[in-house]
């Protein structure tokens, strides 16, 4: 068994810890800060980006040691420091808690782990091995990059507002899912927006036609 339950949890507003302030902590507050969590690093260096977004006030900057500080306030807390046994210390502090818990260099404690992850826009597409092979994972995401490029963000949002459309004025279900179908045909992903929306709309009219015959 795979104990690891893929969700996408809504981040918004979370209050989240992360302890460290190196390379590994800054991938993680960036991916947490593209989501708006509210994030509070604990560590007496941080990088120069972290650094910077401390300034523009986007996260909250501890400058000091964990020295076994509470974490009960935390919903996620990570730990990023170099010292194994810092982090082990944060695993033994957030494990009081009901956070989600990330330790950076032992995934037999982590209570959740990230996964690679390509985003456009609404699209989101993730890769995990479950901590097999976190170098995996990465390079299946670049293939993925390349597969699912820039285009799909717009065409993800041009199917949501289709979907309404078509709940709305198409009342049969079987020619509801014909239309679904058929937007998911490449043309649409390649066209230019404009067109996208003309071919769409030339489809609506042409099944309109066809329900009222
Ligand atoms: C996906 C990604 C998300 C993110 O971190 O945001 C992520 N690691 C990434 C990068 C990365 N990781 C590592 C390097 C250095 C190169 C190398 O060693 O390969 C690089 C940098 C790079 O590749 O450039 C090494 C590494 N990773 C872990 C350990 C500890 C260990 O295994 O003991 C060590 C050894 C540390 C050591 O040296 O001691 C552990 C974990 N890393 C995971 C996720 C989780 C499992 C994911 C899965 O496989 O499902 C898990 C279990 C926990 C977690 O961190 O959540 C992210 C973006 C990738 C991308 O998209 O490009
Ligand atoms: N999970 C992953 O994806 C992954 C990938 C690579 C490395 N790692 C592991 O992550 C850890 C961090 O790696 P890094 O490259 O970011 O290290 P780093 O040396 O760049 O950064 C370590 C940070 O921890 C801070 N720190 C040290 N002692 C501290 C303390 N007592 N309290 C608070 N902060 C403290 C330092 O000031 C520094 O900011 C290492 O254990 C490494 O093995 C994990």
């Amino acid at each position: 068994m795979n104990p690891h339950y893929p969700i996408h949890v809504k981040m918004e507003g979370m209050l989240c810890a992360v302890i460290g302030g190196g390379e590994v902590a800054q991938r993680k507050v960036g991916s947490l800060l593209e989501c708006g969590a509210k994030i509070t690093i604990i560590s007496p260096e941080i990088t120069p980006l972290l650094a910077e977004w401390t300034e523009q006030g986007k996260i909250n900057w501890k400058r000091e040691l964990y020295q076994g500080q509470d974490l009960s306030p935390y919903f996620f807390i990570v730990a990023a420091t170099n010292h194994r046994h810092v982090n082990y210390s944060v695993y033994e502090q957030a494990k009081r808690t009901k956070a989600f818990i990330n330790i950076a260099d032992r995934p037999d404690l982590c209570n959740y782990i990230v996964p690679s992850t390509v985003k456009r826009g609404r699209l989101v597409i993730s890769v995990s091995t479950s901590g097999a092979s976190p170098s995996l994972a990465s390079k299946l995401r670049r293939r993925l990059e390349r597969e699912f490029g820039q285009e799909y963000e717009g065409y993800v949002d041009f199917l949501a507002q289709m979907r309404l459309k078509v709940l709305q004025e198409i009342k049969d279900a079987t020619v509801r899912k014909q239309i679904f179908q058929e937007l998911l045909d490449d043309r649409y992903v390649e066209a230019p927006s404009l067109q996208r929306e003309q071919m769409a709309d030339a489809l609506l009219q042409q099944v309109k036609q066809r329900e009222q015959l």
